[in-house]
């Protein structure tokens, strides 16, 4: 959309500064609920830890992130959100349980 065709789509200031706010409004929204879901993903991380204390397990397992990956690159192309950067989302999440893990581990 060129930025001629942007112009028109507003009659206002008034309109498009509402558009902008309500907007804001929910991205705060979905922001607490990503940081609520993150929160409890990482959370697991005691479980997981425990459970692979007990399996002899090593904490890091390429396989289960190979598939966590394979299934985000699904979803992302699905709802059309860029592969990498949701790629690199998922690889930070990873990095968070298993900071976790090691903490529980060094408790
Ligand atoms: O499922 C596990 O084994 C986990 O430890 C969780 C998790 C993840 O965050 O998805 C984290 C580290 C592992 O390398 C694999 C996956």
């Amino acid at each position: 959309m060129d930025e001629k065709e942007l112009m028109s789509i507003y009659e206002t200031e008034e309109e498009a500064r509402n558009v902008l706010l309500k907007s804001r409004k929910r991205i705060d929204e979905i922001d607490n609920d990503l940081v609520n879901l993150i929160s409890e993903r990482t959370s697991l991380a005691k479980d997981i830890v425990s459970a692979k204390v007990f399996l002899g397990m090593e904490i890091y397992d390429k396989s289960r992130e190979d598939e966590v990956h394979a299934k985000v690159s699904k979803l992302a192309q699905e709802k059309n959100i860029d592969d990498d950067i949701l790629s690199d989302i998922m690889n930070m999440l990873t990095i968070l349980s298993k900071n976790k893990q090691r903490e529980f581990l060094e408790e």
